[in-house]
Parts: C-alpha cells; structure tokens; sequence
C-alpha cells in the first residue's frame, strides 16, 4: 500500500527563530527572508507575540502579569496567530518565518517559575515549525549590556526575575 498526502496542493514551509534578545533573532529573520525572496520564494515574516489583539494584550500586560495567566496568555496568543495568520499562509504555499515561537514561550514561562509539564500541556496543540532555530550566547556578551543597559541581559539563574530581564 502505497501513502499518499490528503492534498495535492503545496504547503509552504515554516521556521521559527528564537533566544534572548539581542541574539540577533530579527537579523537572522530579515536577512533569510531577503534570501529566500531573492530565491523567488514567496516569504511571510511574523513575529510574537504577534500583532493580533491577544499579542498587543500581552506586550500590554507583560510587566504587570506574571505566572500562570502570562503563559496562558501567550498560549492563547500562538494559537490565534497560528489560526489567523501562520496556517492560512502555509496553506496557500508560502513560506513562514516566526520571529519567536514556541520556544520562548517554553524557556520565558519556565524562568518565570512554570511547572514545564503545565506549558507543555498549554501548547500540546500548537502547529509544530518544520524547523526551530535557537540563537544563544553566552551570559555577558549581550552588547546592549556592554552599552550600559543591563536590563536587557539574560538571567544567569533562571527565575522569576529571568521573563523581567527579557531574555
Ligand atoms: N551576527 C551579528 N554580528 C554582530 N552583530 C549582530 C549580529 N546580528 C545582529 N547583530 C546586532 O545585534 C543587535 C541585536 O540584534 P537583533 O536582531 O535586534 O536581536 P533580537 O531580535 O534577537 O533582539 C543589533 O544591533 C544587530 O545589529
Ligand atoms: C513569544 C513569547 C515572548 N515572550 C517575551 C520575551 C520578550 O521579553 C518579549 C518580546 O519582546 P521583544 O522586544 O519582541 O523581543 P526581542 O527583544 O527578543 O526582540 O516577550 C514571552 O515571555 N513568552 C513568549 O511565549
């Protein structure tokens, strides 16, 4: 018996692209997409959260929400973005480039004290990147915190403090 897929029509491919800030997540993003363009690839960039109303409401409610309702909320956000934006363009064929997915929502929910199991349950159902990128660096080399802006840096013990640090 021979499998077959339950469409002819072609679906785009989907990347992700995560790590703490300043890793250079959105350069990565915008140079691959101006490769893949360049390619003749037909390219879309999102980002999360995403520019959706539950994606404002969490850059809304960022530093005044912490714990459980956060990565709920974030949760909630990847699901409508996967729902409204990500798969629509996959299923027309394009290709998709998510600056942060998934990923952060794992590592940034973990710091903030996150059983892992409870975020693992939260996005069981999120459409998987047919790639995951992960930038890191080591602690102390963020040039942000060279410039003087310690806020910016990665916590070195993950924690509560760790979402509040913006890695
Ligand atoms: N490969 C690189 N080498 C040196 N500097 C870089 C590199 N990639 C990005 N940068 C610089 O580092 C800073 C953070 O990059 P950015 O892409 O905004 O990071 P992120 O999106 O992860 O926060 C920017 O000033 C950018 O120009
Ligand atoms: C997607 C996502 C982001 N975040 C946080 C990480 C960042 O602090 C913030 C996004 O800020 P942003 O300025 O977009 O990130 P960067 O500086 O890396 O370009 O949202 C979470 O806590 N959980 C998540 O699931």
């Amino acid at each position: 018996m021979k499998l077959r897929p339950f469409s002819d029509r072609p679906r785009g491919v989907f990347a992700s692209v995560d790590g703490p800030s300043g890793a250079g997540k959105s350069t990565i993003v915008h140079h691959l997409a101006q490769l893949l363009v360049a390619n003749g690839e037909d390219v879309h960039v999102t980002v999360e959260p995403s520019t959706g109303p539950i994606g404002v409401l969490c850059r809304e409610l960022t530093e005044t929400t912490t714990g459980h309702t956060l990565a709920c909320l974030y949760a909630a956000d990847r699901y409508h973005h996967v729902e409204t934006e990500i798969r629509p363009a996959l299923e027309v064929g394009r290709t998709v480039i998510s600056d942060r997915f998934l990923p952060s929502g794992l590592v940034m929910q973990r710091f903030d004290g996150i059983d892992p199991a409870f975020l693992w349950q939260i996005n069981a159902e999120v459409e998987r990147p047919d790639l995951a990128v992960i930038l890191y660096r080591p602690v102390g080399r963020d040039p942000r915190v060279a410039r003087g802006h310690p806020q910016n840096a990665r916590p070195a013990v993950p924690g509560r403090a760790g979402r509040r640090g913006r890695a």
